[in-house]
């Protein structure tokens, strides 16, 4: 007979905010799961954090994650989505996947992951209430919109502030950057709007997910505010995320996917 409990192997692509606090966590212990290996950009600067864990992984290149892992989480800036998430679902692994604007522009590796029995698990991360959009889309949902405003450090560096020339450092009172579809938010501010591309994939896409994005010199937190009208009901929701160190991510998003692996073991689990 199968060993069903055997722990689960689970692998981080890369120790920045989020990855080096999943890392962290797993270590201290999670049922069921193992830290096997890690991916760092620039291991020897990341000595002292390696050194500290009770159980060091060893540390392999990205590619390469796939093959001490059952689970691999991909934590690392967003064009290295590919790298990281092909060799996980081409041998029929689980891809936690964390830069989720990315995989609009990569959609066939969900076609890749179906052809060998992978999966691509994109977690709530910053974001709230994907449960309830999940539900809703099983009947029919009418509408998705959601209104994003960021502190300017959160937005700084965003390839369609830069494109357009736009001066956010000198901003007095808020000012709407973008209003479009959470496609062409992805596109111009691939850092930032990871949780409009999460909101439309569990909802009615990316083309029918409408976002605005605000720098906004008055608030200190990441701010989300979504309505949702559906067949089955209207619902709205709001977040307002704590940056960590990383002033682009919120906090929160580490803790989502330390919520989404322990629930891969867990007895009793709550929660779509
Ligand atoms: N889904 C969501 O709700 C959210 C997603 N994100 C996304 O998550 C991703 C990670 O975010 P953070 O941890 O805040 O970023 P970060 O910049 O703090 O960390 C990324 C890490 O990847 C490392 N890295 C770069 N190249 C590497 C390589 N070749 N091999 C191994 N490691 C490499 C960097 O050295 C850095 O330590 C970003 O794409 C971000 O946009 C962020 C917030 C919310
Ligand atoms: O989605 C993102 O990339 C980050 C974000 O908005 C947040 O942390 O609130």
């Amino acid at each position: 007979m199968a060993d069903h409990r055997r722990d689960l192997r689970v692998a981080i692509a890369g120790l920045g905010s989020i990855g080096t606090k999943i890392a962290a966590e797993l270590d201290r212990g999670i049922d069921g799961l193992l830290l096997s290996a890690i991916a760092a950009r620039e291991p020897d600067k990341r000595r002292a954090f390696l050194s500290s864990l009770r159980q060091p992984p060893v540390i392999l290149p990205i590619e390469q994650l796939a093959e001490v892992a059952d689970i691999v989480v991909e934590c690392a800036p967003s064009h290295l989505l590919r790298t990281i998430v092909e060799p996980v679902v081409r041998r029929g692994k689980a891809a936690v996947v964390v830069s989720v604007g990315a995989l609009l522009d990569n959609s066939d590796l969900i076609d890749l992951a179906k052809a060998h029995g992978g999966r691509i698990i994109v977690p709530t991360g910053a974001l709230i209430g994907l449960d309830a959009v999940n539900a809703a889309a099983v009947g029919t949902i009418h509408s998705v919109r959601m209104v994003t405003r960021k502190p300017i450090d959160g937005l700084k560096g965003a390839p369609f502030i830069v494109q357009n020339g736009i001066d956010i450092d000198n901003l007095r009172e808020p000012l709407r950057l973008f209003a479009g579809t959470a496609r062409e938010a992805a596109k111009g501010f691939p850092a930032n709007l990871n949780v409009a591309v999460a909101l439309s994939l569990a909802g009615i896409g990316p083309d029918r997910t409408m976002v605005e994005i605000w720098a906004d010199p008055t608030v200190t937190r990441n701010v989300h505010r979504i309505e949702v009208e559906a067949d089955s009901a209207r619902f709205s929701m709001g977040i307002e995320n704590v940056p960590s160190e990383n002033p682009k991510t919120g906090m929160i998003t580490a803790l989502s996917v330390i919520a989404l692996l322990r629930k891969q073991r867990a007895t009793l689990s709550v929660g779509t």
